[in-house]
């Protein structure tokens, strides 16, 4: 049986609030085994967007990332973020290594095409996108490896990639070698029936009752690409991908989904 490898993603909600931040790193540095933390930071980055005078522009959940905010998006993931998580990792005693695409070329992308609408500097993911030996590499030699979501396309530039796609990636990716679970955390307990009712938590969805929540509408907003991502993952042969709170991931409450 293959060796476990958690992987847990993390979205601007958390990100933006420091309190909530370190306790959730506190939370993470408690889990044992092999770990990878993706984060993204797009509700942050929106606002320095606009404190700079620029007006953010999202077309489902992507941002249209010119050069001057691709210089914002980088300066706010790749660094101010990333290097904060990592070093708020080491204070917990976690050995947690920051990480780009570009570093170690550790996740390649291709530039997204322009069809009806040109994107600019946005990276889309094939198949062949991870450098697995180097994330084996990593994980074997016991460090956390932390990945913001600015990736490259190996011809020297960087491109602004959505965090949640960066998290399947790397777990389809990775689960050839092993058994990994994929946890997508942010400040609800998992998926809602009722987005406003907290309590009204779904504890499973297989693939086919997920169809039916997103047409009524129960499902919608950023829930629908993060779970578009979750079931790819489980069908490229993810053992497990959770929904949960982020400051409640050593807790039983989430939603759990499954193939069928
Ligand atoms: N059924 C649902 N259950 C939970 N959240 C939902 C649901 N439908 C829509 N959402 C919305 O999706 C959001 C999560 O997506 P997103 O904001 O993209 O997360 P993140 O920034 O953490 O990646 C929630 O904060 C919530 O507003
Ligand atoms: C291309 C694209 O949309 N990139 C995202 C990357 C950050 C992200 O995914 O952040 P959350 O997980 O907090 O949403 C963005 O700039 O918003």
């Amino acid at each position: 049986m293959s060796e476990g490898l958690k992987i847990f993603k993390i979205g601007g909600g958390i990100i933006d609030d420091d309190a909530q931040l370190q306790r959730f790193l506190r939370e993470l540095a408690q889990v044992p085994g092999r770990k990878i933390l993706v984060h993204g930071g797009g509700k942050g980055a929106s606002q320095m967007l606009r404190d700079l005078g620029q007006e953010p522009q999202m077309v489902q959940g992507r941002r249209i990332t010119d050069a001057a905010t691709l210089d914002i998006v980088t300066m706010f993931y790749a660094g101010k973020t990333n290097k904060q998580v990592v070093a708020s990792l080491q204070a917990a005693g976690v050995n947690a290594l920051g990480l780009s695409g570009a570093d170690g070329n550790a996740i390649r992308a291709v530039r997204r095409p322009v069809k009806d609408i040109d994107y600019g500097f946005v990276g889309d993911l094939p198949a062949d996108a991870v450098n697995v030996p180097l994330l084996r590499q990593l994980l074997e030699t016991g460090l956390l490896p932390v990945f913001c979501a600015i990736t490259h396309d190996g011809a020297g530039q960087l491109l602004n990639t959505n965090a949640d796609t960066i998290a399947s990636v790397l777990a389809c990716a990775l689960a050839p070698h092993y058994a990994v679970e994929l946890h997508y955390c942010f400040e609800k307990d998992g998926v809602l029936r009722d987005v406003d009712d907290d309590a009204s938590v779904i504890p499973q969805i297989t693939a086919a009752e997920y169809q039916q929540l997103k047409a009524a509408g129960v499902i919608a907003a950023g829930m629908v690409p993060k779970l578009d991502n979750a079931f790819a993952a489980l069908e490229a042969g993810v053992e497990r991908v959770v929904i949960e709170h982020a400051l409640r991931i050593n807790e039983p409450v989430k939603t759990v989904l499954c193939r069928s």
